[in-house]
């Protein structure tokens, strides 16, 4: 589906430097905004008030690397009063992912658009400070090419992206916090093997911000060098996790399963040095990757086997027009004090949609509970529900408000005001 997106900024004066600046600023704010990759991008028009004539903005979005887009710059209808030295865009994109365009005005250009920019139910707040940019974004993730988080990765910032394989989840964290990567990938839950609780003990700990989530559907693949066949098959070697969500495949055949450290790294192995009688189980993308046969696919128990990731970034994302807020928290030490906290959310309408708890680390017989629900912090009945939690619960950190990944809120659940 193709869809358009506007955007519209002021530049500073009519400069070659000062159009480039505008122009850059609000062609990175869109693509943020919405999540876009450079190749979802299809055509764009700009539009420039008479006053501004120094340069082209086409011109600029291809220095940015945009040279695959057909682009026309034209001069805005001229009407007494308008908005001074203005450039304007229209974008058509085709998203791989369901969009819901995040029209882009900065500055003085909101004025253009009242009915969009009139306060608290604001779409698109500036960004401050600006979060990473998505041309190329560099991602860490745990697990060599080819892993599901990378899978995962290439399925929520399509286009081109510099990997930073992980050999940890904690190297993630780091390499986000020190800024060698703009985001990174931590997969929080699947669908059959449930939490992942190293990564929600990472989330309490460490200095990170959730910026996304996706949702990948899990389909593991049967690989062997070429040439093999089932029936040469003896053993399977993979991460523990996916042997587990084969189990019935594999002992459906008998074979012995082999444990590794991760399902793409199985791959690789494989592929490097081939044992006889030996498959893996890995990725589709792995098998592409390291030159595998795939003998067989969807070999997973559970036909609707999926695992969460979250992204996480030491940025803010943007607001988008469904939200998720994913908090940590842990109560007072008396009768009732979890009924009263999760009541905060019940008194406002707020959904839950996920509630998990851990043991509160050196307080033996305490917990913390993680706790996602729909909206965004800046919600005004969300902003009420924290505070009332705040001055219940013994501890609070917010971890995030992102977008929603598809079919992961309520349909009533539209975002903004409520
Ligand atoms: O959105 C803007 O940039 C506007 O100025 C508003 C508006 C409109 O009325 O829709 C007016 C003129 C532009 O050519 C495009 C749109």
């Amino acid at each position: 589906m193709i869809c358009g997106i506007r955007g519209a900024i002021t530049a500073q004066a009519n400069t070659p430097e000062a159009i480039a600046s505008a122009t850059r600023t609000l062609l990175q704010a869109i693509a943020r905004a919405n999540h876009l990759a450079p190749d979802e991008i299809v055509a764009a028009w700009f539009t420039t008030t008479p006053d501004l004539n120094a340069a082209f903005p086409a011109a600029v979005a291809r220095e940015m690397g945009w040279t695959h887009v057909p682009m026309l710059c034209a001069q805005e209808i001229p009407v007494p009063d308008g908005l001074p030295r203005c450039i304007r865009v229209l974008l058509l994109v085709q998203p791989r992912r369901p969009l819901q365009p995040v029209p882009v005005y900065l500055g003085e250009a909101r004025r253009l658009r009242p009915d969009l920019f009139n306060g608290e139910g604001d779409p698109a707040p500036e960004p401050d400070p600006p979060p990473p940019t998505l041309t190329r974004p560099r991602v860490a993730f745990q697990g060599e090419p080819g892993a599901y988080s990378h899978e995962a990765a290439e399925r929520f910032f399509g286009g081109e992206l510099e990997l930073l394989p992980c050999t940890t989840f904690a190297e993630v964290a780091q390499a986000v916090e020190a800024g060698r990567a703009d985001f990174g990938i931590l997969p929080v839950e699947n669908s059959t093997a449930g939490s992942i609780n190293a990564v929600y003990d990472l989330l309490l700990e460490r200095d990170l911000r959730i910026w996304g989530e996706v949702i990948l559907r899990v389909r593991h693949c049967l690989l062997a060098p070429p040439g093999t066949s089932l029936s040469d098959i003896r053993a399977v070697r993979s991460h523990p996790q996916a042997l587990e969500q084969c189990a019935r495949f594999i002992a459906r055949h008998g074979w012995e399963a082999i444990a590794a450290p991760d399902t793409a790294g199985s791959a690789r192995m494989l592929a490097e040095r081939p044992e006889p009688g030996v498959a893996a189980i890995a990725s589709r993308l792995a098998a592409e990757r390291y030159s595998l046969a795939i003998l067989a696919e969807g070999i997973e128990d559970d036909p609707e086997n999926a695992t969460r990731f979250f992204i996480v970034s030491t940025y803010e994302p943007p607001r988008a027009a469904r939200n998720k807020t994913s908090i940590v928290f842990s109560t007072r030490h008396v009768p009732g004090a979890l009924h009263a906290c999760l009541g905060e959310f019940a008194a406002r309408g707020i959904n839950l949609t996920k509630l998990e708890s851990r043991p509160r680390r050196g307080r033996p017989w305490e917990y913390v509970f993680y706790v996602d629900f729909e909206g965004h912090w800046q919600d005004p009945a969300c902003r009420e529900a924290l505070l009332g939690l705040l001055q219940r619960a013994s501890f609070l950190k917010l971890l995030g408000s992102y977008p929603a990944a598809e079919g992961t809120v309520s349909s009533h659940e539209e975002g903004g005001e409520r």
